[in-house]
């Protein structure tokens, strides 16, 4: 679905090639600073003056989409998303469906099925600024969603999003998950970083390395061995088996 072919961004990331298929769910780890945003920023066609190298969604190269057919195609949560002043939660809502003709009452429905699984309904009247950092981050995940919900955007293809469990609780952060993978079990390519190694081992379909702008390991979770922790992270991990699964624990 999307392709990057010696994908660079100034220094920060690449060159990186590989594919985000449709109908999976590709997770990105890698330390602080390795690139993760840089790599989605682009994936994004948000970096069009700094990228180098070849970005297709769907065949077409991202620099010949217009910023209206980007905004219907894929939908991306940044990982430090101004909010705007003043408004309260069912207006940042409204802006999320802004690119698909506005509310109608097929986004209203839209908004109902996300409301449970991210508690929205606490929130849709207060002021954004009053709101907890876990809260505004549940909105914001929210508005992503609606904007390439497949129910009501037929072009809906692309799905980014920037550290998207950062200040959740754990029942929050598993709903995400969930509504990450029925994004994808939808048929679209979902992409997200997370600094949950074995988070990521247990929900990705994919997982992307980064180790200093380039990619380290990529595949499905049993690439992610000790040993790549060790070098990646430089973090030593034992690693323990629990009905089948298995969690990496960090050593001092
Ligand atoms: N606008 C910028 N100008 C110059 N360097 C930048 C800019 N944005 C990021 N960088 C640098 O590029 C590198 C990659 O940053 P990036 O934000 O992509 O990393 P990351 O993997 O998302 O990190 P984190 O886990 O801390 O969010 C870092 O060394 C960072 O300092």
């Amino acid at each position: 679905m999307l392709a990057l072919n010696g994908f660079v961004q100034a220094e920060r990331v690449g060159p990186v090639s590989g594919e985000f298929a449709a109908g999976s769910l590709t997770l990105l780890i890698g330390p602080n600073g390795s690139g993760k945003s840089s790599l989605l920023t682009g994936a994004a066609g948000l970096s069009r003056s700094e990228g180098k190298g070849e970005v297709r969604l769907a065949g077409k190269a991202l620099s010949g989409f217009s910023l209206h057919e980007l905004a219907r195609h894929r939908a991306m949560l940044a990982q430090q998303a101004v909010l705007p002043h003043g408004l309260r939660g069912y207006e940042l809502l409204a802006l999320g469906a802004e690119p698909l003709g506005g509310v109608s009452e097929a986004v209203c429905e839209s908004i109902a099925r996300l409301a449970g699984p991210l508690g929205l309904e606490k929130l849709y009247q207060r002021q954004l600024n009053t709101l907890s950092g876990g809260e505004q981050q549940r909105l914001l995940i929210a508005s992503t969603l609606l904007q390439v919900d497949p129910a009501i955007n037929s072009d809906a293809q692309l799905l980014l999003l920037d550290e998207p469990l950062a200040g959740l609780d754990w029942q929050h952060q598993l709903a995400c998950l969930r509504l990450l993978r029925g994004y994808a079990e939808q048929g679209l390519a979902v992409v997200a970083s997370i600094h949950d190694i074995n988070m990521a081992c247990q929900y990705a379909d994919s997982i992307w390395c980064l180790h200093r702008g380039q990619l380290a390991a990529c595949g499905g979770p049993e690439v992610i061995s000790p040993e790549l922790i060790a070098e990646v992270f430089e973090v030593r991990v034992k690693v323990m088996e629990q009905d089948g699964q298995r969690i990496m624990l960090p050593q001092e």
